[in-house]
């Protein structure tokens, strides 16, 4: 069995009396797309700010590698090599397309100007930033104003900063979510590529997409995991159907 990139161990958080995070255990093995689902409120997004580290656990741990990365900062996390993408966009619309990406990579560094001083370095970022661009299709936008792209071109640049990063692992808020039937199409067939490079914790309400990727998924309800499998074991749980599916259905 291999080892886990990226691992969560007894996180547990409160909100005053409210249990947002119960004892919540999972890994990301290599090469596979981990989906997280649950309804509204089952704390999904409680659960990723403490894998990202914007917020504190109560008690637990979060592993990055070998490395125990519960006491790091969100701007350590990502140096150590943990990639993000937002569910509400984290991307300063007035820069452009590459300056989003170069300002993404740059964030990394605990000394920014490390970057900039060597010209080589700057050409390097450069190259790298364009190459990622390239891979979602927005390196011929790369001079826009990213206020001017669409909805599903903010999407794409998200992964875009995120894969510039050169991620040990992604982790990924929504990505589907404001995508058209096509949008999703293609994110999801990127995506399925994706997870070969760096595996992905996928949190997506859009249960098509993640029947499609996923390799394992993982049901919370009421900040517990109450169930993790593949997709057919997941569809086929009357449990997670009663908990959750059932309640679309
Ligand atoms: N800062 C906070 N203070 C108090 N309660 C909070 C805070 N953040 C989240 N909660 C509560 O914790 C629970 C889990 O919320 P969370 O946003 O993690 O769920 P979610 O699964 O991401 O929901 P959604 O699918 O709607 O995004 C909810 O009951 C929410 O109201």
């Amino acid at each position: 069995m291999s080892e886990p990139v990226l691992a969560t161990r007894n996180l547990c958080k409160t909100f005053n009396a409210l249990v947002a995070t119960d004892d919540v255990s999972i890994d990301l093995k290599p090469g596979e797309i981990h989906a997280i689902i649950g309804p509204n409120g089952a704390g999904k997004s409680t659960l990723i700010g403490q894998i990202c580290g914007g917020i504190k656990p109560d008690a637990g741990s979060v592993h990055l590698g070998d490395s125990d990365v519960t006491n790091f900062s969100t701007a350590e996390r990502a140096q150590a090599g943990l990639g993000r993408t937002f569910q509400i966009s984290a991307l300063a619309m007035e820069d452009t397309v590459l300056e989003n990406v170069l300002l993404g990579v740059v964030g990394r560094s605990a000394k920014p100007w490390r970057f900039w001083s060597p010209a080589l370095k700057a050409r390097d970022l450069i190259e790298s930033s364009m190459a990622a661009l390239e891979r979602v299709g927005l390196a011929e936008v790369c001079d826009q104003v990213t206020a001017n792209l669409s909805h599903g071109q903010r999407r794409q640049l998200e992964v875009a900063v995120a894969l510039a990063l050169t991620p040990k692992a992604f982790v990924m808020d929504e990505p589907m979510a404001g995508l058209g039937a096509e949008g999703s199409h293609s994110m999801t067939d990127f995506l399925s590529e994706l997870r070969h490079e760096a595996p992905i914790l996928l949190v997506e309400h859009d249960m098509d997409a993640v029947f499609a990727l996923a390799d394992r998924i993982s049901v919370l309800v009421y900040g517990r995991i109450i169930a993790s499998g593949s997709v057919d074991e997941i569809k086929a749980s009357k449990k997670v159907r009663e908990a959750y599916l059932g309640e679309e259905t």
